[in-house]
């Protein structure tokens, strides 16, 4: 019995064919997304948020790795093509046995039918151990390239939030933005997951319509509708149908784009309001905030339902389409080859090799339509990142107070803070410090002291002036409850030093010195510290900090509002006798804290100020 092809020749021919494939895909491919990263809106968004990946020198390895999965992809396509030669030859072996069975004269001898059959039962043994084989190192290979990205993305996004201070400053651009944390955390994920899956997707998709359409080109006859004859009419059929079905699956699909932005949004929104729930547990507790509460999540709740419904509605119609495509597209090749076959012209091995080409065809021009809700939602995810660079960058470009570096002293010359209405604060304040000079700024609610200090930390956009004062970490702003992060009592008493880079003795000496000595022995211990502490041994831990990094100046914000004013004595005591040359400079309202200071700053609120001793 003839084989469909030489299948000792196939070997070192689909070897060949794979490199060709990999010669014309790889630059095809690279082309196809420079024009689509220069022209789409999406493309220039992909290429916003990861474009450096693959510039510079380090990306070589990167494009090792894509053009290894390349060729797995190739290899994969290949190997469908060589089982639909093996179905053919199983097929046509069981064919001709069948007839010589039942037949006195067959075409083949029963003997060549078997030893035919047997031959492709081995072929197809070796394809499949290659199958499987192919699978398992691209997942692996797949997985490493990911998993590479993921992190270089990660480091990328987390860098730019961080950089210029944008976590704080982006609540003042025009168009803020929502759940950045979500953006870093899922989108990113989900970005390198679906950008490399949709590429190799697509790639695989393509070589598959090429390979399978040339099959199908040598199995297609003609079909003659009304008297007009359409040669290799199977080809030309699954080609048109596809075309037409896609560009209505597509229509179909687009708003789905929308929604699962939305979906996204409204449930990063609910997630975000259970965040709230817990960080504020206490509060809310003490209110009975509960019924409130439970209006607040579950309307937001609604909002993610309501959204889905539109998502299942949408979905269904979609998948409604695609999937009754997909039906009548299991018959057509049956319909066409089966009257070739009735007559004589084909074998069964040719009808079910030509189901399967048809059937690859099919699927690989499909993968475009059916891909779409997943494009759809990866659009949403680059939409999401794009715009998080884009508010990062925005809150870099907003303005900020000018300072530079001065040794050991204090100096503020036309230092102007406004509202971000635009509405004046503080107007031309000029100040000067020097080691060891204490001052208290007072005023009204709302007069404007802690965007004094907001400003002078640079958080604030809309200050101008200059700001001179002791470089790096010697200047130290304490807000009134220190920030407390997450992990053992040794890294949030130590913060903003990293963990272990102050002694163990020393930090529990200095716990012992701010009314802290029950502390002493807790270092180890990990706890939500900020929900453990009261509010007035956090605000010790506040000055357990000057005591740790001895800065040149610190500025307090309301730093002992929590403490007694014993304790409050007590502790400026300690500052003004273990720092004596540090310049303090406090925010508070309680008149007790004045005689710490040899000089008071009082703003009104509407521009003007007034600097005098202490009385
Ligand atoms: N993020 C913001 N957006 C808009 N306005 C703000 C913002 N932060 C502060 N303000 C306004 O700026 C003004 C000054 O506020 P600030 O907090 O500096 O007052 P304060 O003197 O420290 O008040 P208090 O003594 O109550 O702490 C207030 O009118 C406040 O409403």
């Amino acid at each position: 019995m003839e084989m469909s092809i030489d299948w000792s020749a196939e070997w070192w021919a689909s070897a060949w064919w794979i490199l060709k494939a990999f010669l014309i895909t790889a630059p095809i491919f690279v082309i196809v997304l420079a024009v689509l990263f220069a022209t789409t809106r999406w493309g220039r968004q992909f290429w916003r948020i990861s474009g450096a990946y693959f510039v510079g020198p380090q990306s070589w390895r990167n494009y090792l790795l894509v053009a290894v999965l390349l060729i797995s992809t190739l290899t994969s396509v290949r190997l469908s093509v060589l089982f639909t030669y093996f179905y053919n030859d199983s097929q046509t072996a069981l064919q001709y046995a069948v007839q010589a069975l039942t037949t006195p004269e067959p075409e083949v001898s029963l003997e060549a039918a078997k030893a035919g059959f047997w031959l492709s039962m081995k072929i197809f043994g070796l394809l499949a151990v290659l199958w499987v084989a192919r699978a398992l190192v691209h997942y692996l290979i797949n997985q490493w390239f990911d998993i590479r990205w993921r992190v270089w993305l990660n480091e990328r996004v987390v860098d730019d939030y961080l950089d210029g201070m944008a976590f704080y400053r982006s609540r003042f651009i025009d168009e803020t933005i929502d759940n950045p944390d979500q953006r870093i955390q899922s989108d990113v994920t989900d970005f390198v997951q679906v950008s490399s899956s949709l590429a190799l997707g697509a790639v695989s998709a393509l070589a598959s319509i090429v390979s399978f359409t040339k099959i199908l080109w040598d199995l297609s006859g003609p079909l003659t509708i009304f008297d007009v004859t359409i040669p290799r009419a199977m080809l030309w059929l699954v080609l048109a149908y596809v075309l037409l079905t896609t560009i209505v699956a597509f229509w179909i699909g687009r708003p789905l784009i929308r929604l699962n932005f939305l979906n996204e949004k409204l449930n990063a929104g609910f997630r975000y309001a259970l965040v709230r729930l817990r960080d504020s547990a206490e509060n809310v507790a003490f209110y009975h905030g509960e019924r409130v509460e439970r209006r607040g999540l579950m309307s937001r709740f609604a909002g993610v339902i309501r959204n889905y419904w539109d998502i299942v509605a949408r979905t269904l119609k979609f998948n409604g389409w695609n999937l009754g495509v997909n039906q009548t597209a299991e018959v057509f090749p049956y319909l066409l080859q089966a009257p070739r076959l009735f007559a004589g012209e084909i074998t069964l091995g040719d009808v079910s090799q030509s189901s399967s080409a048809f059937g690859k065809v099919h699927d690989s021009l499909s993968f475009f339509r059916e891909s779409y809700d997943v494009f759809a939602g990866y659009r949403a995810s680059l939409i999401r990142l794009d715009g998080l660079l884009i508010a990062d960058e925005q809150s870099r470009e907003l303005g900020r107070m000018a300072v530079a570096d001065l040794a050991g002293a204090v100096e503020l010359s036309g230092v102007d803070v406004r509202t971000p209405d635009g509405v004046g604060l503080i107007d031309g304040l000029d100040l000067r410090l020097l080691p060891g000079d204490a001052l208290v700024v007072k005023g009204a609610s709302g007069s404007g002291k802690t965007t004094l200090l907001r400003s002078l930390a640079r958080l604030w956009p809309y200050a101008d002036g200059e700001f001179r004062r002791p470089p790096g970490n010697e200047t130290l702003f304490l807000s009134q409850v220190p920030y407390l992060p997450l992990g053992d009592l040794r890294t949030a008493v130590s913060y903003p030093a990293a963990p272990g880079e102050i002694a163990d003795d020393v930090l529990r000496t200095t716990l012992h010195r701010v009314s802290l000595g029950h502390l002493a022995d807790r270092l180890d211990e990990e706890e939500d510290w900020a929900k453990v502490l009261s509010p007035g041994e956090q605000q010790r831990i506040g000055f357990a900090r000057i005591l740790l990094l001895q800065p040149k100046v610190v500025f307090l914000d309301e730093a002992t509002s929590a403490v007694d004013e014993e304790l409050e004595y007590a502790l400026y005591k300690l500052i003004r006798t273990l720092v004596p040359d540090t310049i303090l400079v406090s925010v508070a309202h309680r008149s007790t804290v004045d005689q710490h200071h040899r000089q008071k700053l009082e703003l009104d609120g509407t521009g003007a100020w007034a600097l005098s001793p202490v009385g």
